[in-house]
């Protein structure tokens, strides 16, 4: 079995500093080493290089900022992930911010046509270019891979390759009142972490299942911002919102995913190392690893 890590330094889809940076920290935590030491044979061909692309001149786009970098970029995500998915490798993209989810999930549904999403958050991002406030793109991924909203010409290469009935969503808490509309007339399933607190995440992780995935017989791509977590556990992200997953919370998650046999890929979003002193930085990073690894298959006995 084969791993690709896609390093993604990259920040374009929002305004803070630092959440390139979070690949590098990653890997030099050891994830590879991590990986390996699982049984995992891991392709690591060093970070993509994005932020000289950002040369380009690049005007808003209405409220859209950084529209054509993060389009170039994403696009370029998209060609590294599919590629490794076309090739039967388990690509585990680090970012970066969680715009680049519009490349991963594109590329993996390239290679996996029948594939559904788990997305892990506390925020839906599921704005559309008329819905978002802040033209931050990390909160508009999903919208994209849906084909909601006005086509928006620089982001031609994106196809609506993902059906609203393919995707659920685990931890949200903090969803603005335009996107409580579209999960709504999109009949979009999204446990918030009012049912992880109702049901507790066993329940909620097989409910997602049976929703998206009720003969276990699609593919999954997982992807986690790590903002679904409290901000007790991984504090050094941009968008921290309290009330979130526990570690223990969040690790189930990834334990039961990698359960299922069917994980294909994976996204670890968000980890800004520059955001909070070395030891939360620390431990954020830490805690990147180890949900990784639990996704890839470590268990506790
Ligand atoms: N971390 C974020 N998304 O996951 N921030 C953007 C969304 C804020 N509405
Ligand atoms: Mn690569
Ligand atoms: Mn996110
Ligand atoms: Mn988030």
């Amino acid at each position: 079995l084969t791993a690709a890590i896609v390093g993604c330094p990259f920040s374009g889809g929002q305004p803070r500093v630092g959440v390139d940076q979070g690949p590098i920290h990653m890997v030099e935590a050891g994830l590879v080493e991590q990986l390996t030491e699982l049984g995992w044979k891991v392709k690591f061909d060093g970070h993509h290089q994005f932020e000289e692309v950002n040369g380009i001149t690049d005007p808003p786009i209405g409220k859209l900022k950084n529209p054509r970098l993060v389009s170039t970029v994403t696009e370029a995500v998209a060609k590294a992930v599919g590629g490794h998915a076309n090739k039967g490798e388990l690509p585990v993209t680090l970012g970066g911010d969680h715009s680049l989810a519009m490349g991963t999930i594109s590329g993996t549904l390239d290679a996996h046509p029948d594939a559904c999403v788990i997305w892990i958050d506390a925020h839906a991002d599921i704005n559309t270019a008329e819905s978002t406030d802040s033209g931050n793109i990390h909160g508009m991924p999903v919208s994209f891979l849906l084909g909601l909203g006005s086509p928006i010409p620089e982001f031609g290469w994106v196809k609506p390759i993902l059906k609203p009935e393919r995707l659920v969503y685990i931890g949200l808490r903090d969803v603005d009142a335009g996107e409580k509309r579209i999960l709504k007339e999109n009949k979009i399933k999204a446990f918030s972490m009012h049912e992880v607190d109702k049901y507790g995440i066993g329940k909620v992780v097989e409910m997602a299942l049976d929703h998206v995935n009720p003969k276990r017989a699609f593919p999954i791509h997982l992807s986690f911002d790590v903002d679904a977590l409290d901000p007790s556990v991984a504090p050094s992200t941009g968008t921290p919102v309290r009330g979130g997953l526990t570690f223990r919370e969040g690790h189930y998650i990834c334990e039961a995913i990698w359960e299922t046999g069917l994980l294909v890929a994976l996204d670890l979003m968000e980890v800004n190392p520059s955001l909070a002193d070395a030891a939360s930085v620390k431990q954020t990073v830490a805690v990147g690893c180890s949900l990784v690894r639990a996704a890839l298959g470590e268990t506790l006995l």
